[in-house]
């Protein structure tokens, strides 16, 4: 089923006298996608999770589930189930006992839970591990138990927080790829809250970026990393080189007495602007053929590239990523498409942004 399942109304979250934690949050979450929630540790990520779980009250603003306000509705009685970070397993319990817990507590009938917990560990692939004491299990498969756990109960919505972190980067990529096929094939809603872009770009449909009780931005992965709209999101999400530059037209930013051909447009003539161009986006080149003349400083070997670290003329600093090594202390020239620049305004927010990118829209397709 196609639509709208949960979404938030200038959602406001204060703990007694504090400063609030969420300060207006709103946006809709589609059925049947993969979202992330993605900002750095205390943004209020987890705060929204347990919003949406029924575990916590919003201050001020609503939160609906399938149209109807379910602000105060109790937390057993909202068709949404929580993956924690540290999975809340039943230690003395076995795999079985584990999964079937929710099922025993609704009462249902014996052999009714035996075929739900069945199906539920075939899904995550731990047929065969039911008497498996859970203490005995690695963490990657005591996640899949905890994953078995929440979808046994069929939730329309599943909430995962942080359910990845306490695993070792080898396992923790097995598991993205693992939870993000379960979520394709299950068709459930998933809000996964992470504080590892990579993870957040590799897993999601759809992406918050959160900062400070705020969304920063929200879109694909796609348009997150291509399009980020502030300095906060070009620097959280990789890593990203950026300048202090001057729009001049549409098409023609400048940067350090130099002018650029690049591909942002509805900008004001003479406007000042944020300049990002990512790491990997930049080519070596000669002194001739190159558009900004650096300086190597230093020069890291990454497994798949080179972390090289330069200056230009004017002192700014250059990160480029390049299959190429170079020669510390060496001047090199950079090259760079058009399309790799991104020009950002100040402090932009996202609906100006948007406001942007649909003016320009029209004039395109005046000009067509
Ligand atoms: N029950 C509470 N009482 C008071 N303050 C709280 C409570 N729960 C959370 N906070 C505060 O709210 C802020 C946001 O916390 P939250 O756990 O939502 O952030 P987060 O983005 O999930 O961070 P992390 O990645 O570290 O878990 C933090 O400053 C936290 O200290």
């Amino acid at each position: 089923m196609e639509g709208t399942i949960i979404s938030f109304d200038e959602v406001i979250k204060q703990y007694d006298d504090e400063e609030a934690v969420l300060k207006g949050v709103s946006f809709e979450i589609e059925r049947g996608k993969f979202y992330t929630l993605l900002g750095p540790s205390g943004c209020g990520k987890t705060t929204i999770l347990r919003l949406i779980a029924g575990f916590a009250e919003p201050t001020a603003g609503s939160i609906y589930l399938n149209g109807k306000v379910i602000n105060h509705i109790p937390a057993n009685e909202r068709q949404v189930n929580t993956v924690f970070q540290d999975y809340a397993l039943f230690p003395h319990l076995n795999v079985f006992e584990n999964v079937a817990f929710g099922l025993r507590i609704k009462k249902l009938k014996k052999d009714v839970i035996t075929q739900k917990v069945q199906e539920a560990l075939r899904f995550v692939n731990l047929v065969g591990y039911e008497q498996r004491g859970v203490s005995e299990m690695s963490g990657g498969q005591r996640q899949r138990v905890a994953i078995a756990r929440a979808i046994v109960n069929e939730p329309q919505v599943l909430l995962l927080d942080e359910p990845l972190s306490a695993l070792d980067l080898k396992l923790r990529t097995e598991m993205q790829y693992i939870l993000r096929e379960m979520q394709q094939r299950l068709g459930i809603t998933f809000i996964f809250v992470t504080h590892d872009q990579e993870e957040a770009l590799a897993m999601s449909d759809w992406i918050f970026v959160m900062n400070e009780g705020r969304i920063e931005q929200s879109g694909t992965p796609n348009d997150i990393y291509d399009e980020p709209i502030n300095r906060f999101v070009a620097d959280f999400i990789g890593e990203s080189n950026i300048v202090p530059g001057v729009m001049i037209e549409d098409y023609v930013v400048e940067w350090g007495g130099h002018r650029f051909e690049c591909v942002d447009a509805g900008l004001k003539a003479n406007e000042a602007v944020e300049v990002v161009i990512r790491p990997e986006d930049l080519e070596i080149a000669t002194l001739e053929q190159g558009k900004l003349k650096v300086r190597v400083d230093s020069q890291l070997f990454r497994g798949v590239h080179y972390e090289i670290c330069c200056y230009d003329e004017s002192g700014h600093e250059w990160l480029v990523h390049s299959t190429r090594k170079v020669t510390v202390g060496s001047e090199i020239g950079l090259y760079f498409d058009p399309e790799a620049i991104h020009v950002m305004r100040f402090g932009e927010t996202e609906e100006e942004f948007d406001r942007r990118l649909e003016a320009y829209g029209e004039v395109e397709s005046h000009e067509e």
